[in-house]
């Protein structure tokens, strides 16, 4: 497939090529590389922009490249997922770069520098916050920044280590840059979403200052989003953690995030349309829910014994809607679990990361679902808290699972346990995708949504 490629005037053809025997060596290292399992067969260029000239002290390039990789059997052909790379030209890498090394170039342009991993660089990570203050147009890169949204020069930035799904980079403690890794075309939730909510004074999550899109073959792209860094914040996954090593109840905690849930759902629903589920659109809910169990069992041959009892949880939801059945869609996070939660230092709750199932297609997470699937997605989460350390402690999850949808009810008027039939759809939905997700990324971990699996399989409806 040719791909028309978009590079500024001085960026260099050769390249990419001079670089592709050390990303293809460093690209399926990094967590958030997507094809995992699969090797690298090459390298296209989708869009080079050079933003400072190799030929100085310091080079920077930004780009983003098309990884191929043979398609998994029995899978659909494949163009190859593209990533955002910011590459840094150095001549030798000081100590503190170490570990954003990439490798030495041995050929082209770049014979005999170092290149690395310039989001962990100071000057690199200034460019681009520069260039959102500036609104700058750089090759086919788009900086903006929301009207009225200053952003304070000369921030100094650290980058963010925790292994993610993205990068990130705090500026000054005042802002945080998520610089996506695996991009798509189209119109991204991990933007739309909290500008959304920005519009409609929802005060749960922070809202975008600036942000980083491209416009390539006609198609936009989101690239990045600025927003204010919550300093001092605690995500959900440690506090709850660290309540349960200590013995100590969440309860209180789970009722404060099912009230902030709900603030978020009804807030979408406001911005944004809301449909009726009627029977065809429920029956497709199922059938993809199925399909997705199928795709699993093949993907992780620990699922295949539990396939028939799990198949009738959606069963269930089709059984339901040919009854007549109806649901309110709307737009939802995608992808809610205790990781996403941070409380500020004054007690109140924050949602993050829209983005939704990065494995998803972007148009199946845009799509109005059923709020029960971020509320499912949560009680995941306590699940995982409560088997991820120590012996299980399925009463600390209990009390958790009742107590968020208690202050989920609070606030939306609706509780969700009134909905048992598309909750369990929506958790075992969510568990099978979980044990694909971690048969993939941390395998050590593939036992906590296994459990669930199997529980899921033995036990009726709560
Ligand atoms: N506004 C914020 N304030 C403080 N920390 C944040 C903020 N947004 C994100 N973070 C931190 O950055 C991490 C990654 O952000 P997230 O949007 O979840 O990225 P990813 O898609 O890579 O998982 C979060 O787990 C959180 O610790
Ligand atoms: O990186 P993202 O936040 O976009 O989400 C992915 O990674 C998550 C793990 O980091 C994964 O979440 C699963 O593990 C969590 C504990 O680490 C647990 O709280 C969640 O309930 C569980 O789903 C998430 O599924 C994945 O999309």
């Amino acid at each position: 497939m040719s791909e028309a490629v978009t590079r500024t005037a001085t960026t260099s053809p050769g390249l990419l090529a001079s670089l592709d025997p050390l990303l293809r060596e460093w690209l399926p290292r990094q967590r958030w590389f997507a094809g995992k399992g699969r090797p690298v067969t090459g390298f296209s260029l989708v869009a080079a922009t050079e933003l400072l000239p190799a030929t100085a002290k310091l080079g920077l390039y930004h780009l983003l490249v098309r990884a191929h990789q043979p398609s998994s059997i029995g899978a659909e052909p494949h163009p190859g997922d593209c990533y955002q790379l910011l590459i840094g030209v150095r001549e030798a890498l000081p100590p503190r770069l170490a570990p954003a090394l990439i490798g030495h170039v041995e050929e082209g342009p770049l014979a005999g520098r170092t290149v690395y991993d310039a989001l962990y660089d100071t000057r690199p990570a200034e460019v681009l916050l520069e260039a959102m203050r500036t609104r700058a147009r750089i090759g086919a890169l788009r900086f903006d920044r929301e009207a009225g949204q200053e952003i304070r020069a000369g921030l100094v930035p650290r980058a963010v280590t925790a292994e993610q799904s993205n990068s990130s980079v705090i500026y000054g403690d005042t802002f945080i840059l998520k610089l996506l890794r695996r991009v798509v075309p189209g119109v991204n939730p991990d933007l739309e979403l909290p500008l959304a909510l920005a519009r409609e004074h929802c005060p749960r999550v922070p809202a975008p200052t600036a942000w980083l899109r491209a416009e390539l073959a006609g198609e936009p792209y989101v690239l990045g989003v600025l927003q204010p860094f919550l300093q001092g914040a605690a995500d959900g996954w440690e506090l709850a953690l660290r309540e349960l090593a200590k013995g100590e109840d969440f309860g209180a905690e789970a009722r404060a995030l099912g009230r902030a849930t709900a603030e978020v759902h009804l807030a979408l629903a406001r911005a944004l349309p809301t449909v009726t589920l009627g029977h065809t659109q429920l029956q497709r809910l199922a059938d993809g829910m199925i399909e997705r169990l199928e795709a699993a069992a093949q993907a992780v041959p620990a699922l295949h014994p539990y396939v028939p009892a799990l198949h009738s949880a959606f069963s269930a939801l089709a059984d339901l809607a040919a009854e007549g059945q109806t649901w309110t869609a709307q737009r939802v996070h995608g992808d809610l679990h205790l990781g996403q939660c941070l409380r500020a230092p004054d007690g109140e709750w924050f949602l993050i990361d829209f983005e939704g199932e990065p494995a998803r297609p972007l148009a199946e997470r845009r799509m109005p679902q059923p709020a029960v699937r971020d509320i499912a997605g949560m009680l995941r989460s306590f699940d995982y808290a409560a088997h991820s350390a120590g012996p299980p402690a399925e009463g600390w999850a209990d009390t958790c699972r009742a107590a968020y949808c208690s202050g989920y009810a609070e606030v939306s008027g609706r509780d969700p346990r009134t909905d048992p039939v598309l909750l369990r759809a929506y958790e075992t939905d969510k568990a099978i995708y979980e044990v694909v997700y971690e048969a993939r990324h941390r395998p050590d971990w593939l036992s906590v949504p296994m459990t669930a699996i199997e529980r899921y399989a033995t036990t009726d409806l709560y």
